[in-house]
């Protein structure tokens, strides 16, 4: 078998890595950073694939897009884009969650009929939002995609419509991971009116082809493109430090969480990802970086060289607002400060241990829905710090294993393609080697100040 190349069109970069279809060797890879924004022109995100695919992808047979979820593309009876697109990290759909609750008659029935209660990150809530906020841009839309059926169809030369797979359309609040369909009637509600949207792709289809000849996979969300990466197993449970922070495992029944904690999204196989998702994640520690007026680098040594609870230093590290728990005007509060801890090296620690902290109470909700968790495996951008590796292990009370590290989200694509490749069942087996992190006594001291911090209400967004 030949090569295949896996996509990851992220919120910060898109990262391609070009494998051997069989084995899964990482043969070439490249990289180009998007905008730093909440609303980006999905223009930036094709240039992005251009610059980081320029000279890579010679011999590839078949390629696949793993993107960030949720955002919002709109397009009119052309095909052109009707306005930026409103990221998953977009907070100014809050309202419109709200009342989308209140209509259909309650977070139950949300969790009932699309297995996620909606929050500012889904989908639905941003159709709502432009229906009554730009109504002029309203009038123009036909169709509406997510990040990764866009850069799927703007590879395309084969002239077909778009497609999506049941792992990203589970996160539009449109679609029925229990029933595998789309719900019009909830698009109307939303939006006022029936859309268009994108064919539900099977897990190993070739949807299309590019100008030179690379035939296309279905491709699907960033989290479940990184669960295919790790050829995730029932115990397992991924905690994800990117832009945002995630834990998720693969399930065989599809969740259906009231409480709105946990999104029962589809993955990638055929199967089920019931997910937690919060704002702040990997960017925590380069805020206290900056706070620190020191590199990122500096973290590491900093926050060990503290002791574990930063001398009772907190950091509730809502700096972005925050989407689980569901506040999104919240602010970060820095709580415990006296004359005696208020140093740098508590304040590095502070930051790691309330951002992993957040991931913790994350694994606590999969556990309430009866996820089993015998192993954490921490990747994402943030999983490269040492100090997050050592300080892990006593926040989520399991396990805690370092896959080796690699770029999961591209990796998972990659594997979605050679699939798509070879047909069949199941994926080609691609091994994945981890270090388990040292074992360390549960730290149930700081967990439980967080909470105190967390659950003490605090302040908002002027
Ligand atoms: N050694 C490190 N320590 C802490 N954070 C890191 C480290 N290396 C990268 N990061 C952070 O990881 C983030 C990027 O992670 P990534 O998983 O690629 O994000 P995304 O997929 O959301 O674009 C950036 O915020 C970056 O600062
Ligand atoms: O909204 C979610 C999951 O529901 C996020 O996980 C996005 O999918 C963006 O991911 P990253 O860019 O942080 O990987």
């Amino acid at each position: 078998m030949g090569l295949v190349a896996g996509v990851d069109s992220s919120t910060q970069s898109t990262k391609i890595l070009v494998c051997d279809a069989e084995t899964g060797e990482v043969v070439r890879e490249g990289r180009a950073a998007h905008p730093d924004a909440t609303e980006v022109d999905p223009a930036h995100w094709r240039r992005a694939f251009e610059e980081a695919s320029d000279g890579l992808l010679d011999g590839v047979e078949a390629l696949a897009v793993g993107g960030q979820q949720h955002g919002m593309v709109c397009l009119d009876g052309a095909g052109e884009v009707v306005r930026p697109a409103l990221l998953w990290n977009d907070t100014r759909s809050a309202g419109a969650a709200e009342d989308l609750i209140a209509e259909l008659g309650g977070p139950g029935e949300w969790a009932k009929a699309v297995g996620t209660v909606p929050v500012a990150s889904i989908t639905v809530t941003k159709l709502r939002w432009l229906a009554t906020a730009e109504p002029e841009n309203a009038a123009r839309v036909e169709s509406v995609l997510l990040p990764h059926d866009w850069v799927t169809h703007v590879l395309r030369a084969d002239g077909g419509g778009p497609t999506t797979d049941r792992g990203d359309a589970s996160g539009t609040g449109y679609w029925s991971p229990a029933t595998g369909e789309y719900r019009p009637d909830l698009l109307s509600l939303a939006f006022g009116r029936e859309l268009r949207v994108p064919r539900v792709a099977g897990p190993a289809d070739v949807v299309g082809e590019t100008a030179s000849g690379v035939r296309l996979a279905a491709g699907t969300g960033d989290n479940m493109a990184a669960a295919l990466g790790l050829g995730l197993r029932p115990g397992d449970v991924v905690v994800s430090l990117g832009t945002s922070g995630t834990a998720f495992g693969v399930s065989g029944d599809a969740a259906a969480d009231a409480s709105g904690l946990v999104a029962g999204f589809a993955d990638a196989t055929g199967r089920f990802l019931p997910l937690v998702c919060t704002l702040n994640a990997a960017r925590v520690l380069t805020a206290a970086a900056d706070l620190l007026g020191r590199p990122l680098s500096d973290i590491d040594g900093l926050a060990l060289s503290a002791e574990p609870g930063a001398g009772g230093l907190t950091l509730l590290p809502y700096l972005d607002g925050e989407r689980t728990p569901n506040r999104p005007d919240a602010t970060g509060l820095l709580g415990g400060l006296t004359r005696g801890n208020m140093t740098p090296a508590n304040l590095a620690r502070a930051a790691v241990e309330g951002m992993l902290c957040g991931l913790a109470d994350a694994v606590d909700a999969l556990r309430a829905v009866g996820t089993p968790v015998e192993r954490v495996l921490l990747i994402g951008g943030a999983a490269a710090s040492e100090a997050v590796r050592v300080i892990a292990p006593a926040l989520f009370g399991a396990p805690v294993e370092v896959p080796a590290p690699a770029e999961y989200v591209a990796r998972g694509a990659a594997r979605q393609a050679a699939w798509a490749l070879t047909g069949g069942a199941e994926p080609p087996q691609w091994p994945v080697g981890s270090t388990p992190a040292p074992a360390a006594a549960h730290d149930g001291a700081t967990r439980a100040r967080y909470a105190a911090l967390r659950d003490s209400g605090g302040l908002r967004q002027q």
